[in-house]
């Protein structure tokens, strides 16, 4: 059977929040034993309220924050990224897997989008050929060609502070297909963009996860979006999973549940069955 390309097992994140004036030094349960596994490449929408843990986990998996002691792993393409509160020794390797992709700053915006996209080829290549930009005639056709499958070739020239949020993200795909990656992390890929190009965005990542087979797993605050774009569903509430299950089979009345009052917020474009 082929590995899986995601597996959390017993996850749980604890924030310890400082004292301010009007309140104590206290902790708080971000995640509290949340599992899953992603076993083929699916697109895998986190929703839930606001701070219900959806980035913490996103972090998690990336190996960027570092769980409780008491977690279990996160296994990536069944390489170890974290394990019982400590990042793997290789986790470097294991992260080679994972695109990484933020609501912003996703580019440098001094460099070309070319060369953002190019950076992708950074973890497979020698440290100083790498950051001198010397890329090999094969390199350089591996980023025009994931620079033309998002639809941006024809900005490759262009300082990346200069591009739309939309053709932004575009390249921070293009890299992640540049890096080979197995799995798209997005934390709020659209939450900056207007209705328009993010479902543009979201239909780019359908096509990654489609036609490349990338796993992709997002967080998304419209629900609308999460039902017509990925297939799988994790809602968190209060850092448990409450839902995970087929994107058509979310109830309207497991919703309410799920977002309590912030339900009128959790549709962008209106509902979608
Ligand atoms: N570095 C931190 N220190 C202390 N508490 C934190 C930290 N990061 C997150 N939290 C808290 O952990 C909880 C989960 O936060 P997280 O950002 O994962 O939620 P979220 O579901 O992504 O929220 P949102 O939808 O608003 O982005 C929240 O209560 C948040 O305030």
């Amino acid at each position: 059977m082929p590995q899986p390309l995601v597996e959390v097992s017993a996850v749980s994140k604890t924030y310890t929040i400082k004292a301010d004036g009007t309140k104590p030094r206290g902790v708080l349960k971000a995640l509290n034993n949340v599992s899953f596994t992603m076993d083929k490449p699916e697109r895998i929408a986190l929703i839930g309220p606001s701070g219900s843990g959806k980035s913490t986990l996103l972090r998690s998996i990336g190996g960027l924050l570092i769980d409780d002691a008491s977690s279990g792993d996160i296994k990536v393409m069944g390489q170890a990224i974290q394990s019982k509160g400590r990042l793997a020794p290789n986790v470097r390797q294991a992260r080679m897997n994972l695109g990484m992709i933020a609501q912003q700053f996703n580019l440098v915006g001094r460099l070309s989008l070319f060369t953002n996209a190019a950076l992708g080829h950074l973890g497979k290549m020698g440290g100083l050929r790498g950051f001198f930009g010397l890329w090999s005639k094969a390199e350089k056709m591996a980023v025009m060609r994931a620079l033309d499958h998002v639809g941006v070739a024809a900005k490759a020239n262009q300082r990346a502070n200069t591009l739309s949020g939309g053709q932004q993200q575009r390249g921070a795909i293009a890299r992640a297909i540049v890096q080979d990656a197995k799995v798209i992390l997005a934390d709020e890929p659209v939450a900056s963009l207007d209705p328009v190009t993010a479902r543009k965005v979201m239909e780019l990542l359908v096509k990654v996860n489609t036609e490349d087979k990338v796993g992709v797993i997002v967080t998304l605050h419209q629900v609308d979006y999460a039902k017509r774009y990925c297939d799988r569903i994790l809602a968190l509430k209060d850092g448990v999973i409450v839902y995970d299950g087929p994107a058509n089979g979310l109830s309207g009345d497991t919703l309410k549940d799920i977002y309590g009052e912030e339900i009128e917020d959790a549709y962008w474009e209106g509902a979608v069955s």
